[in-house]
């Protein structure tokens, strides 16, 4: 009964790797380094560089491991880098998930969880967002993991696959014990640029928007910690396994919004920098407020989220970010 993590050198990835490995659960990670990065030694764990692409490849390694289920987070997760390049879009996220399933299939493997975003939303309706809220994506990213997500749901019908989508809202945070943390290149994510201000590797953070519907003018969105994201994967494969789930479907998030000023404010106090922001423009595709329910995964899974408070997840992202002021540096495969 081993667990495949595909995108598991990637920034959820690796700390729900880390959940597992925790939990006694045994694990192998297929990544292809395209986004991610491996810190060589750190987990006791066998790694392959693999695009998920290759489904013969996976499929040899599902065999050689025993794998039951797949936790699957290899995906592209730029929203606007999907708006300039839909088709690098649909090739990397819809049909390599295709080939995994398929792979999963020849194997005889039936147990998915799977990454999806709240971009699946688009610009909601009302607030806290609830599970079977329309779904109405505003860029290719959304689109094509709500494409995965139908493509589960046929695949649930036609091959017996049950699935968990796990629509996560903003990740954050890092790792409180291990030294691993988010380390995007290029960084486009709110609170790992404010630590870039903050260890003067930046000048000031530019604010996208200033005149939304809010109280202060700036997004708010859901963030949630991503030990809070680890343990609700853990959780989604216990269900998996004790129980025929089907398809189902689960929102991560706290239930509170912080505003893009909220969190730039505690990013002063945790950091003792000044920050500065500078007032830009809007930016394309971001909706005013992105509130998750969690009420779902809280009642059906039983999770619950333990970093909650926005202090907790910049202290953990500060101190990933002061101690690797360069990530994880040239850090490349085992
Ligand atoms: N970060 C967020 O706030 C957020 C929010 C919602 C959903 N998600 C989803 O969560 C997942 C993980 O996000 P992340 O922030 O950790 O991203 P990440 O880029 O850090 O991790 C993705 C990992 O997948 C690997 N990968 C990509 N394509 C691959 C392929 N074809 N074959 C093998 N490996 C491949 C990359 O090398 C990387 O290690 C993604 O599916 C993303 O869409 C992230
Ligand atoms: O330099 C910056 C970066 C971000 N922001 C603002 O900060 C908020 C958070 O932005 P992030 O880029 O950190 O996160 P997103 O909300 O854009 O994206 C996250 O949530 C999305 C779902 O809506 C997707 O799932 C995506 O993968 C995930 O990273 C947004 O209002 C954004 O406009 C700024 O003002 N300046």
């Amino acid at each position: 009964m081993t667990v495949l993590v595909t995108g598991g050198a990637g920034y959820i990835g690796m700390h729900t790797v880390a959940e597992l490995v925790a939990h006694g659960e045994p694990v192998v990670v297929v990544d292809d380094l395209s986004t991610g990065h491996w810190p060589a030694g750190l987990f006791d764990v066998p790694f392959y560089s693999l695009d998920i692409q290759d489904g013969e490849a996976v499929g040899t390694v599902m065999a050689r491991h025993g794998v039951d289920a797949v936790v699957h987070f290899a995906a592209k997760s730029l929203v606007g880098e999907s708006v300039r390049d839909p088709l690098l879009y649909y090739e990397r996220n819809v049909a390599a998930t295709a080939q995994l399933l398929r792979a999963m299939v020849r194997q005889g493997v039936r147990r998915m969880v799977f990454s999806s975003t709240a971009a699946v939303y688009g610009h909601p309706g009302r607030v806290p967002i609830q599970e079977d809220d329309p779904k109405q994506p505003v860029n290719p990213y959304g689109e094509t993991k709500l494409a995965i997500e139908r493509m589960l749901r046929w695949g649930g019908d036609a091959y017996g696959i049950s699935a968990i989508s796990l629509r996560y809202f903003n990740a954050a945070g890092a790792h409180p014990e291990l030294p691993i943390g988010e380390d995007h290149r290029p960084e486009t994510h709110l609170i790992p640029i404010l630590m870039q201000v903050a260890l003067g590797q930046r000048e000031a953070v530019t604010i996208f928007g200033s005149d939304y519907d809010t109280p202060d003018g700036t997004c708010v969105r859901d963030y949630i910690h991503v030990m809070d994201l680890a343990s609700a994967h853990r959780l989604a494969l216990e269900r998996l396994r004790r129980v025929d789930a089907g398809v189902e479907v689960y929102n991560l998030g706290t239930g509170s919004g912080h505003s893009v000023l909220e969190v730039v404010r505690v990013a002063r106090s945790v950091t003792g920098h000044p920050i500065p922001v500078a007032f830009g423009p809007r930016r394309a595709g971001d909706p005013a407020v992105l509130v998750a329910s969690p009420a779902r995964a809280q009642a059906v899974l039983g999770w619950r989220p333990r970093y909650t408070g926005m202090e907790d997840m910049v202290s953990t992202a500060w101190r990933w970010h002061k101690s690797h002021p360069e990530g994880f540096g040239t850090a490349g495969g085992p």
